[in-house]
C-alpha cells in the first residue's frame, strides 16, 4: 500500500475534519475515497474534509469543504477556525483571510489565543437558503412533514454559508434526533438538503442545541449551525446579539453585528497526523508515507 499525501485529523468540540494541503500539489482526493476514508469503523473517520488550495481571487487560502458522504459543500465554521489556528502555526501570522464557495471569510487569534472567525452574514430569504416553494415568513416554516409528525413547531431558517433550519424546543434531548434528522435533511422543502437543529433557549445569552449536519449526521459540535441559531435567535427577539451556544462538544460563543454579520470563536485541537493514499482510499495513522519500495 502507498500512502501518497500526508494528513492531519483535528478537531473544533469533537467536530472533526481531516485536513489535507492541496496547495502545491492537487491532493487527488476523490468523493468515492472520501466516502470509504471517513466511517470510525475501518476508515480514519472524520464528519468532513478540508483540502486547502491556492486562492484564484487574492484570499490566503481556499478551503474545500467536503461532508463524510462526500458531498462538496459551501461552509464549514469549525474547519474554519481548524485551518486558522494550523496557518498561524505555520506562518506566525495572526490573521488569515479564508476563501470558500459561500463566500469570503477573516480570521484572527485573540489575545487569549482563541481563534474568531468573521463568517459573514446571515440570508433569511426564502431564495436564499434555497426553499423549493415561496414562503413569505422564514421565521415560521411548516410543511416538513417529520418535523411536523414528530410535534415540532415551525422553525427558522438562515444561509450562513450553507443551509440552516432551527426548531425550537424545550427539551432537545427528549426528541429522537437520530431518526428525524435524516428525514428532514432530505425533505423535498430543501433542495439542496439542509442541516438541522433543535434549540433550547436557556436564557437571552445561551442557547443549547443538538445538531444533525447534511452529509454528516450527528456532530458533536457544528459552527454554522451555531451561527444560523444565533443570527435567528437575535433575528426574533430570543436572545440579545451576544450569545453562547453549547453544543454536546462544549460552547462556541457568537457575537452577531447589526448588519447581521456573524463572530464565531471557540477551540480547536489537533488529533493526530498520518498520511493517505487519495485514490485507494488507504492510509496509515501518525506515520509517514511508507518508504517507496527499495530497489
Ligand atoms: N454539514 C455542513 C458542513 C459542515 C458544517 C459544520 N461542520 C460546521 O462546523 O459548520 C453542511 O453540509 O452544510
Amino acid at each position: 500500500m502507498t500512502a501518497s499525501i500526508p494528513f492531519v485529523k483535528m478537531n473544533g468540540l469533537g467536530n472533526d475534519i481531516l485536513v489535507v494541503d492541496g496547495r502545491t500539489v492537487p491532493t487527488g482526493l476523490t468523493a468515492d475515497a472520501i466516502r470509504r476514508l471517513s466511517p470510525r469503523a475501518g476508515g480514519i473517520g472524520f464528519d468532513q474534509v478540508v483540502t486547502l488550495e491556492p486562492d484564484p481571487a487574492g484570499a490566503d487560502v481556499f478551503m474545500r469543504i467536503a461532508n463524510a458522504d462526500g458531498g462538496e459543500v459551501e461552509a464549514c465554521g469549525n474547519a474554519a477556525r481548524c485551518i486558522a489556528d494550523r496557518l498561524f502555526a505555520e506562518t506566525g501570522a495572526a490573521s488569515l483571510s479564508i476563501n470558500t464557495l459561500g463566500g469570503r471569510l477573516s480570521a484572527r487569534r485573540r489575545d487569549d489565543g482563541i481563534v474568531a472567525v468573521d463568517m459573514g452574514h446571515a440570508r433569511f430569504g426564502w431564495q436564499d437558503i434555497p426553499l423549493a416553494r415561496p414562503v413569505d415568513d422564514t421565521m415560521a416554516v411548516g410543511g416538513v412533514a417529520a418535523a411536523e409528525a414528530a410535534g415540532l413547531g415551525p422553525g427558522s431558517v438562515a444561509n450562513v454559508g450553507n443551509p440552516h433550519i432551527v426548531y425550537w424546543v424545550e427539551d432537545p434531548d427528549a426528541i429522537d434526533l437520530a431518526r428525524l434528522g435524516p428525514e428532514i435533511e432530505h425533505d423535498a422543502l430543501f433542495p439542496n438538503r439542509i442541516n438541522a437543529t433543535l434549540a433550547h433557549v436557556v436564557d437571552r445569552a445561551r442557547i443549547d442545541v443538538r445538531v444533525w449536519e447534511r452529509g454528516a449526521g450527528l456532530t458533536r459540535a457544528c459552527g454554522t449551525a451555531a451561527c444560523a441559531t444565533a443570527a435567528l435567535a437575535a433575528h426574533t427577539g430570543r436572545t440579545g446579539r451576544q450569545v453562547t451556544i453549547g453544543l454536546p462538544g462544549g460552547d462556541l460563543e457568537i457575537a452577531i453585528g447589526d448588519d447581521r454579520s456573524i463572530l464565531m470563536a471557540g477551540p480547536v485541537a489537533t488529533d493526530f497526523t498520518g498520511a493517505l493514499d487519495p485514490v485507494a482510499g488507504t492510509f496509515v495513522f501518525d506515520g509517514t508515507p511508507e518508504p517507496a519500495a527499495a530497489g
